[in-house]
């Protein structure tokens, strides 16, 4: 029985509250890491049309947060830019693939071709931001042996050899809730020690796995509350004025 503890949730959860080794010894907290990672998107971007150094204020707009924060992230890469020249677009792009990791191509398992596998095995962007989906896995006999992008499809029976075979990491479980945590228990005993959950369910790992959920559904209902929020305000808004009205009149 592996030792388990629940999950740090990843959508809505406290993100700021966690926080990973940085390349200078400094924590990185994990909303600066998730950051990074669109920083690293608008850098590169920026490189293929041959920007080579960029101002803060710009990578940040590029970004879509605001430069303080963008400044204070990048400083816990020990990265400050150069006063009136800003940040060298190539140097800042190695230094956070090598922060994120990403400085070797990593090996991905996808496990479960369903319909959302199946979408995800036909991602290109995976492959342009430094993953390789190296292994498919399924339960089901009628796709097991079948190819997918020029791979085979493997059976999960076959998990802890495809994982020490491809040095696989990092999983992307797309099965159905109910066997999520058994698949998980298979993953994380064959050695992989990053999930990415999409099964609506939380799962238990040990203290050295980490597990990043993704919930579209929970976004939309985040996106409902803001909603309902904004209607409701509006709402207010022409009795507000109404009574103003009557307030300065004659
Ligand atoms: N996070 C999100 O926003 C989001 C969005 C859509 C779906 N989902 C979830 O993703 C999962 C997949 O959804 P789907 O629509 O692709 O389902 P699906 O039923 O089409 O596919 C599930 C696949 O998992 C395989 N499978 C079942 N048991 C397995 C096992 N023990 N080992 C390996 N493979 C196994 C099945 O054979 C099937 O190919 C579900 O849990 C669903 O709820 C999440």
């Amino acid at each position: 029985m592996i030792a388990q503890r629940d999950q740090l949730n990843a959508v809505g959860g406290h993100a700021d509250e966690r926080s990973v080794a940085g390349t200078d010894q400094r924590s990185i907290p994990e909303a600066t890491v998730a950051r990074l990672a669109i920083y690293l998107r608008a850098l590169v971007g920026m490189g293929k049309v041959g920007v080579a150094t960029v101002s803060s204020g710009s990578l940040a707009t590029a970004a879509g947060v605001n430069s303080a924060k963008l400044r204070k992230d990048l400083s816990y890469l020990g990265s400050y830019g150069i006063r009136g020249v800003g940040y060298d677009v190539s140097l800042l792009t190695d230094q956070i693939h090598k922060t994120l990791g990403l400085h070797q191509n990593r090996a991905v398992a996808l496990i479960g071709l369903g319909h959302l596998g199946r979408a995800l095995a036909g991602y290109a962007g995976f492959a342009s931001r430094g993953f390789r989906i190296s292994a498919i896995v399924d339960a089901d006999p009628a796709i097991v042996g079948t190819r997918v992008r020029g791979l085979p499809v493997q059976h999960v029976d076959d998990l802890d050899a495809i994982v020490r075979t491809e040095n696989i990491a990092i999983a992307v479980l797309t099965v159905p809730a109910g066997v999520a945590q058994e698949v998980c228990d298979r993953l994380v005993v064959a050695g992989v020690t990053s999930i990415l959950n999409f099964a609506p369910t939380v799962l238990a790992v040990p203290a050295h796995v980490d597990v990043r959920k993704v919930d579209l559904a929970a976004e939309l209902q985040i996106l409902s509350f803001h909603d309902n929020r904004k209607s409701a305000r509006a709402d207010c808004e022409p009795a507000r004025s109404g009574s103003s009205t009557m307030a300065v009149g004659p």
